[in-house]
């Protein structure tokens, strides 16, 4: 056993085993509650410069397959484990997690305390965190040392602008399953396969775009709606795409934005956004859909959130926008409805990879959304339309 390094920037530290790649690394510390998914979230785009901490011990357990990544590699900056899987065991699984992350050059360390690491992270904040697996003959004080400078010379989540980092160079089409019926453009802030493949299966062809298109570039091939992906960093960063926004809500066009996009969306409606302490990631949030009025427990990966009053409609240059989902947990925004455009967006990820399917019914809102938009004629279109969708339409 290679020994391993974990330090926090605030100087705590944790002695484990190198897992996965050797060598350094640093990156924001977060942790995932998910206890299944490990292989959709180290894929996520949105994970891009964060050191993931699972707190579910035993991970690698089914191995890794050719059909649940996320995006074309691994995005997390380091992976903290407690107990892997010393074999996969599963009928899809194609190779063992360790084995891949070595090919893709991801950096871990196992045998670590998630509990304890995990309630700090909780009782401190998210943070800066470096671990390292090449301490190359040093005493532990000393290499921890040497960590804690480079963790506390890198880079902080806030004010990160990440999304042109992992989007696509060039905008490519996803085709509609079966009969096309709207075509929308989507601006990938990060986007996640399964994100086209469920607006596929509802007869919806996407043309994704890279992050920095403008609203004319969006619009150009006069799309039924646009789509607002997920993705890293810090919405305060990321103007180009909050312009972009404006410029499709100045042209009525349907809009639904998920977790980056939901961010995008408030900001280009005027409200802010912040970093919250640690965040929500993993697979079971409780949201509640005011809209509806039903409970849907939620797959989350976000660090930051929308600010605005729940008790009250805000006005907007676009009209007024409503608090359309919160969180249970902590009465954190996660979605938003506008009331004078045809524009919606939740903070989490209705398309579920991994996590429930409680939330897929809001591609269909989308969907709905589009349709009233074609039999109205643009103009006419202002909210979403209320829908109450049974859980077990998508399950
Ligand atoms: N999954 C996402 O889109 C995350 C959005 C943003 N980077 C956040 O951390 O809040």
């Amino acid at each position: 056993m290679k020994e391993a390094l974990l330090v926090l920037e605030d100087g705590r530290t944790f002695r484990g085993e190198a897992y996965g790649a050797i060598g350094t690394t640093v990156g924001e510390a977060v942790f995932s509650t998910g206890m299944t998914g490990y292989q959709e979230t180290l894929t996520d785009p949105s994970y891009h410069r964060q050191v993931v901490v699972m707190t579910a011990p035993h991970i690698g357990n089914t191995g890794v397959n050719g059909e649940d990544d996320e995006s074309r590699k691994m995005w997390v900056a380091g992976f903290v484990v407690r107990d892997p899987a010393r074999r996969p065991a599963n009928w899809r699984a194609t190779g063992s997690l360790d084995d891949e992350l070595v090919a893709q050059g991801i950096v871990g360390i196992s045998g670590i305390d998630t509990r304890a690491l995990t309630r700090h992270l909780r009782d401190r904040g998210a943070m800066r965190v470096g671990i390292s697996s090449e301490l190359g003959g040093l005493r532990v004080e000393e290499a921890a040392e040497e960590l804690l400078a480079r963790v506390t010379a890198a880079d902080s989540m806030t004010g990160a602008d990440l999304a042109p980092q992992v989007s696509t160079d060039e905008a490519y089409v996803v085709p509609a399953v079966g009969e096309k019926r709207y075509t929308i453009a989507a601006l990938d802030l990060g986007i996640k396969t399964a994100t086209p493949r469920h607006l596929a299966e509802l007869g919806v062809e996407t043309h994704v775009l890279p992050s920095t298109a403008t609203a004319d570039q969006l619009l150009a091939a006069g799309p039924d709606g646009v789509f607002l992906s997920n993705g890293p960093g810090d919405p305060a960063a990321a103007d180009y795409a909050v312009e972009a926004v404006r410029g499709v809500l100045d042209a009525r066009r349907p809009l639904f934005g998920i977790c980056f996009g939901n961010q995008i969306l408030g900001r280009a409606l005027g409200l802010g956004t912040y970093k919250l302490r640690f965040g929500h990631r993993g697979l079971n949030q409780p949201v509640l859909d005011r809209v509806s009025g039903t409970v849907r427990v939620t797959s989350h990966n976000h660090g930051f959130a929308v600010d605005a009053p729940l008790d009250r409609p805000t006005d907007t240059p676009y009209g007024q926008v409503e608090v359309s989902h919160v969180g249970l947990n902590d009465d954190v925004v996660e979605g938003l409805r506008c009331l004078d455009v045809p524009a919606f967006s939740v903070q989490f990820h209705p398309e579920s990879a991994a996590g429930p399917h409680d939330a897929a019914p809001l591609f269909q809102r989308f969907v709905d959304l589009m349709e009233t938009a074609r039999e109205q004629g643009g103009d006419a279109v202002s909210a979403p339309p209320v829908v109450e969708h049974s859980t077990e339409e998508k399950a």
